[in-house]
């Protein structure tokens, strides 16, 4: 069903991540404890949440993945709780940068991949919202965003390639992200490597052995977390993968 509600100035990508935060707003119940993720989806459905709490009198209390949802969640006004107060979350919505049909997700290209996974993996359900361009047959083709402490980081990188060659991943490029001003910092004071994979054989297992190298925090691979993946299109609709 399309959203009448919806202002009809939108460029057609921004119209496509307001249907999907709209459509899984669907999953919110009064009282709950709600994981808010990051990006400019995940900010489409901060900012329709705000709106139904004023509008509708739903109460819910959220914990942010990041500095950036923080500040736009407190100046919408809605109440918000650290993750070890709250202790366990009903539901988190989040966007992704990819999605293939098991569910499988690459995250992190706006740099907070950490929060949102620990954040993800303390919920009862997590729920993704995206947009048909993220939909791949095999993950891959967005570089895979890889958080590392800032000690030693080169050397991390090439324990990584290491890993890479032994799951047929070779010479593959590993970039410190960063521009002119200087290597980026995570929220928790890490550096992010990107590694531009193209096509990822075996999501899992290339995510446990690049979470055993030394220096590496976490990656943005999101496998068997994602509950459901709600896509919104251009013309104000949206399906769910997954559970309704
Ligand atoms: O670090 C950022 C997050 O993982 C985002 O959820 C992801 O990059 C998707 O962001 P967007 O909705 O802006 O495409």
């Amino acid at each position: 069903m399309t959203d009448a509600s919806a202002p009809t100035d939108l460029s057609p990508a921004e119209r496509a991540k307001r249907a999907a935060a709209a459509r899984a707003l669907n999953y919110v119940e009064t009282g709950m404890t709600l994981g808010l993720g990051t990006g400019s989806t995940a900010d489409w459905m901060v900012r329709l949440l705000a709106e139904r709490m004023k509008a509708e009198g739903l109460r819910v209390i959220g914990v942010p993945t990041s500095t950036r949802t923080a500040a736009q969640a407190s100046a919408l006004g809605i109440p918000l709780s650290t993750l070890d107060d709250a202790g366990w979350l009903d539901l988190t919505i989040d966007g992704a940068d990819e999605f293939d049909d098991a569910r499988r997700l690459i995250k992190g290209g706006g740099g907070a991949l950490l929060q949102e996974k620990i954040v993800a993996a303390a919920s009862d359900r997590m729920v993704v919202i995206t947009d048909p361009s993220k939909h791949v047959e095999r993950l891959g083709a967005f570089p895979l965003p890889v958080e590392v402490v800032r000690f030693g980081h080169e050397t991390t990188a090439r324990l990584i390639a290491r890993v890479l060659d032994e799951h047929g991943l070779g010479g593959r490029r590993i970039a410190l992200r960063g521009g002119p001003s200087g290597a980026f910092v995570s929220d928790e004071g890490h550096h992010i490597l990107d590694l531009h994979l193209g096509a990822i054989p075996e999501p899992e297992r290339l995510n446990t052995a690049l979470n055993v190298v030394p220096g590496v925090v976490e990656t943005g691979l999101f496998c068997g977390i994602a509950s459901a993946i709600v896509v919104g299109y251009e013309d104000g609709t949206a399906r769910v993968i997954g559970e309704q």
